[in-house]
């Protein structure tokens, strides 16, 4: 797992590595410090010598120089670091992520994988700056401090036999019972971008059904379990400080204690002044470098789930790859289905494709119509591999689509999904997704055959006109068309509209049908539509039921011999006759 993150280290070695460098040269003059102010107090203050004063005063100002000279060094390359392994982990990250298809990203969640892309990146970026700043200076601190707090006075060191381990078990106990409390909040708060995430995206509905308060409330209750978790593991955490200031004081009373008598009854030969006062520093050094560790092993072990969710997305197996030599051109469009089941969770019970097989001529027009849940978009979706059939093959120009380079596949096949994105920016950007080298006048020829034009020529700033993200700012119909016009822009073989007109009124949705019948002859067109008009002109029409094809034929085949379709097209004609 650390091999894995560590990866994405990649050009912040030198400044990951510099930052210990310079936090070890921080330590060593921290230490030196004390000592030369013991030298300084028995050697120039006691002893009266102003010229020893003034050289270890020099020295010491030096030492605390470079010591500041040195911290500014090691913090700088360690926000350094820690920020840029981030930046290059969150990169990765997604660029794994643009690789899932849809049944990955259904594994993780959308809201799982925002949480992994902020609040775990946050989280690992956290430790590594505690790994390569605290956790080496901690350590580093402690043992020299020991060390010099020994060599001082071996003796009253022994003081320190009874205060760490206090402080050391008392510190364990806290953490120990903090940090499940710190790895719950954690997982709550996927559940709080989840509930974000579905308010905002959906906040027209909220709206429109007056569900301010439930959602208020819905975010609420996640927000309180977040703060209760907290307080509980914060309130834990709270009790380090007096702990350590307990283990601080008791150890400079018995140093004090035993300090004192030891210069008094030995007349200074054991112990001197100054050397009292280096010790009362170096127990401070010792016991907040023992917090200062703890901390430190609960920020790591925070991240060490953050980290296990992170690496899971670097592990997720795409479901859908290319093959080992894949073709890189679709002939054209000519489809053929082979017994294609399909299931979107591998479960032969719960399939909602069966057993489908028809052959498209390319260039033709191909309508499907079929009730709610019948398995419309499921069908057309294995067409560009956004899913894979369960069983059976579809074929392309005669062509497996598994064999073609998914990148050509998905160019060659345009989809209109039923619920189309727009993405903020202006008309044209969003147009030139289809082909971002798209000239204005192709632009402006895929906006008329998608009957966008004269709407755009409306607005005051038309093809320039900005659009809000998610396309708020245009009509459920013009958003739909505009969507038309991008896919058309990428000149495909095949052309799926997904119930892509079903917010288009009927005279429009005639022209666009229209359009395509006289400007794109060659590309073969599959429209699933709720309304028979928007396919009764169609070459085939698939009647849809439950997953299985109920009947296959032109719009008088059908009325004549499928029971279902003359069902649609009478309630939906029925007004008509009168
Ligand atoms: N991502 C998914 N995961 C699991 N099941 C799904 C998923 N998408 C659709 N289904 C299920 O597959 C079945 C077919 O759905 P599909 O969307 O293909 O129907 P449809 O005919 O296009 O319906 P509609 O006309 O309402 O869009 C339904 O039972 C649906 O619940």
């Amino acid at each position: 797992m650390i091999k894995k993150l560590l990866g994405s280290v990649r050009e912040y070695k030198k400044a990951s590595l510099l930052a210990p460098f310079f936090v070890t040269l921080e330590v060593i003059l921290e230490i030196l410090i004390p000592l030369l102010m013991a030298s300084m107090i028995d050697n120039g203050i006691s002893a009266g010598n102003k010229d020893v004063v003034v050289k270890y005063g020099t020295i010491l100002i030096l030492c605390v120089v470079f010591g500041m000279i040195f911290g500014v060094l090691s913090g700088g390359f360690c926000a350094d670091a820690s920020a840029g392994f981030a930046k290059n982990l969150r990169k990765d990250m997604y660029y794994k992520i643009q690789s899932f298809s849809f049944a990955n990203i259904d594994r993780f969640s959308a809201p799982g994988l925002v949480t992994r892309l902020t609040t775990d990146v946050t989280n690992v970026q956290t430790a590594y700056m505690m790994i390569i700043r605290v956790a080496v200076r901690a350590p580093l601190m402690l043992i020299f401090s020991l060390v010099a707090a020994f060599s001082v006075n071996a003796k009253l060191s022994l003081v320190y036999l009874i205060a760490v381990p206090i402080l050391g078990i008392g510190l364990y106990t806290i953490i120990s019972k903090a940090f499940p409390y710190f790895e719950k909040v954690f997982k709550i708060y996927d559940d709080l971008n989840s509930v974000v995430q579905e308010n905002l995206t959906g906040i027209r509905v909220v709206k429109s059904f007056v569900r301010e308060d439930f959602e208020v409330k819905k975010f609420s209750n996640v927000s309180e379990r977040i703060f209760n978790t907290f307080t509980k593991a914060e309130f834990l955490v709270s009790y380090n400080m007096p702990l350590m200031q307990f283990c601080v004081y008791l150890c400079m009373v018995l140093i004090s204690w035993f300090g004192a008598k030891m210069i008094v009854q030995s007349g200074s030969t054991t112990m001197t002044t100054g050397e009292l006062s280096s010790m009362m520093s170096y127990t401070v050094s010792i016991l907040s470098c023992l917090m200062m560790l703890s901390m430190v092993l609960v920020l790591i072990n925070i991240a060490r789930s953050s980290a296990e969710r992170i690496v899971e997305i670097f592990d997720e197996e795409v479901t859908l790859k290319n093959c080992d030599s894949p073709i890189f051109n679709v002939e054209n469009g000519d489809i053929e289905f082979k017994n294609v089941s399909f299931s979107y969770v591998d479960d032969v019970e719960k399939e909602c494709l069966k057993n489908i097989s028809f052959n498209v001529k390319s260039g033709s027009t191909v309508g499907i119509i079929g009730g709610t849940g019948s398995g419309k978009s499921s069908l057309v979706q294995l067409i560009p591999r956004l899913f894979d059939a369960t069983e059976g093959e579809i074929n392309i120009a005669g062509k497996n689509v598994k064999e073609y380079d998914l990148f050509t596949l998905r160019n060659e096949v345009a989809m209109v999904l039923q619920k189309n994105e727009l993405f903020s920016g202006t008309i044209k950007e969003n147009l030139r997704w289809g082909n971002k080298n798209a000239s204005d006048e192709e632009l402006i020829h895929a906006c008329r055959l998608a009957q966008a034009d004269s709407f755009i020529e409306t607005f005051p700033d038309k093809y320039d006109t900005y659009i809000e993200q998610g396309g708020t700012n245009v009509s459920g119909g013009q958003k739909q068309r505009l969507c038309i016009a991008r896919a058309l822009l990428k000149k495909p073989k095949i052309l799926i509209l997904d119930d892509s007109t079903s917010a288009v009124d009927t005279k429009t949705d005639a022209l666009i049908r229209k359009a395509f019948r006289e400007e794109i002859p060659d590309t073969t067109k599959i429209i699933i539509a709720q309304r028979i008009s928007s396919v009764e002109d169609a070459d085939m029409i698939i009647v849809m039921d439950e997953g299985h094809i109920n009947g296959i034929g032109t719009h008088d085949e059908l009325l004549s011999s499928n029971d279902i379709y003359r069902e649609i097209y009478e309630s939906q004609t029925k007004g008509d006759d009168k």
